[in-house]
């Protein structure tokens, strides 16, 4: 492992029950900022109001550390807007929002909209699809903004199970992380190696960084913001807090092929040079110690076509 991913896997990794929600009132009414969480939601009726009941209930209400709870709409054909409006939620078709810029499909898109109609100094991003959701993830995120001033960007790292037609398996989820977005940022951002889950898609930030930063349009979003803010705020403006794990709604194969093509193009539109990738790919298990960082040289060696070979051998087919 390279010894800045160890270090700041060391000094900025921290677990989530670090920090409670009333003792980040306190020092948010001291630093005088305010909180706004955004749900990006497409066709989330299932879950969408049990998220934004949750953390009005635990973290408007009861203990006032957010400030606004918004729904992004992104074209939802369900009942993902009524749902959401009836727990509470400020609710926004991400259609109607800058209406002059046009209207992309896409959850970067909402990502993007949201920071027009909401006016937090941080703001928390939660999917709205997640299942047995608890406001932890919004505590714990806003934990190292809160405390640590030179903190300005914030993922959430859990493991994943995923949910099989056999049922629930520990682990698995994150395909796209593990078989597309790690390897990425491995070869060619090897700096970032550290986040265990690059793409969660619960995370949260300084606006005065986020308004600073192009967001893609759809499942790239991630990617690009880990990339962008690294490259504009430093390594150590960047932190990730472990919840443990994290269950979701899934999608198919094909619909992950489609997610992978975007983070892909958007990996690739920020390495235009391109330039020899690193061979170290690192992998992370969670252990008895806690989070285990393991190191696979992934370098392949190129042969060259076996007939410019053969000009050199005389043309002689060997034998095994
Ligand atoms: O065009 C889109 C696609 C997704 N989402 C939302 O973005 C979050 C993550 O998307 P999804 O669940 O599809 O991704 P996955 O978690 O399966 O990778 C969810 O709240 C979606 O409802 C959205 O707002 N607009
Ligand atoms: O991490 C992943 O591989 C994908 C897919 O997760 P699963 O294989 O369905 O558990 O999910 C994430 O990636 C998306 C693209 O960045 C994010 O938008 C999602 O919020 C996140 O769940």
């Amino acid at each position: 492992m390279r010894p800045d991913v160890r270090r700041w896997l060391h000094s900025r990794t921290f677990a989530a029950e670090t920090w409670a929600a009333p003792d980040l009132v306190a020092v948010k009414g001291t630093r005088g900022c305010t909180v706004s969480v955004v749900l990006p939601a497409l066709d989330e009726e299932r879950t969408v109001g049990t998220i934004v009941a949750t953390i009005r209930d635990h973290l408007v209400e009861r203990c006032p550390l957010v400030d606004e709870v918004v729904v992004v709409d992104s074209g939802s054909s369900d009942r993902t807007a009524e749902v959401a409006a009836a727990a509470g939620a400020r609710v926004v078709a991400a259609d109607t929002v800058l209406p002059r810029h046009g209207s992309r499909p896409g959850k970067g898109e909402a990502l993007w909209k949201s920071l027009h109609v909401t006016s937090g100094d941080l703001l928390v991003f939660i999917d709205a699809d997640l299942v047995a959701f608890d406001p932890r993830f919004v505590v714990g995120l806003l934990g190292p903004l809160l405390t640590d001033p030179t903190v300005g960007y914030v993922k959430a790292l859990y493991d994943r199970p995923l949910t099989t037609t056999d049922g629930i398996v520990p682990s698995g989820g994150g395909r796209v992380t593990e078989l597309v977005a790690r390897p990425l940022l491995n070869a060619f951002w090897p700096e970032l190696a550290g986040f265990v889950q690059p793409l969660s898609g619960e995370y949260a930030g300084r606006r005065e960084l986020l308004e600073q930063v192009p967001f893609v349009s759809g499942y790239g979003v991630e990617l690009g913001l880990l990339v962008d803010l690294a490259a504009l705020a430093g390594l150590d403006a960047l932190a990730q807090v472990d919840f443990g794990t994290r269950q979701h709604t899934h999608q198919a194969d094909a619909a992950l092929g489609r997610m992978a093509g975007q983070i892909l193009h958007t990996a690739l539109a920020r390495r235009p040079g391109a330039g020899r990738p690193k061979r170290e790919l690192l992998q992370f298990l969670r252990t008895a110690d806690g989070l285990e960082g393991v190191s696979w040289d992934v370098g392949v060696v190129e042969r060259p076509p076996m007939r410019s070979v053969r000009a050199v051998e005389g043309g002689r087919r060997g034998r095994a």
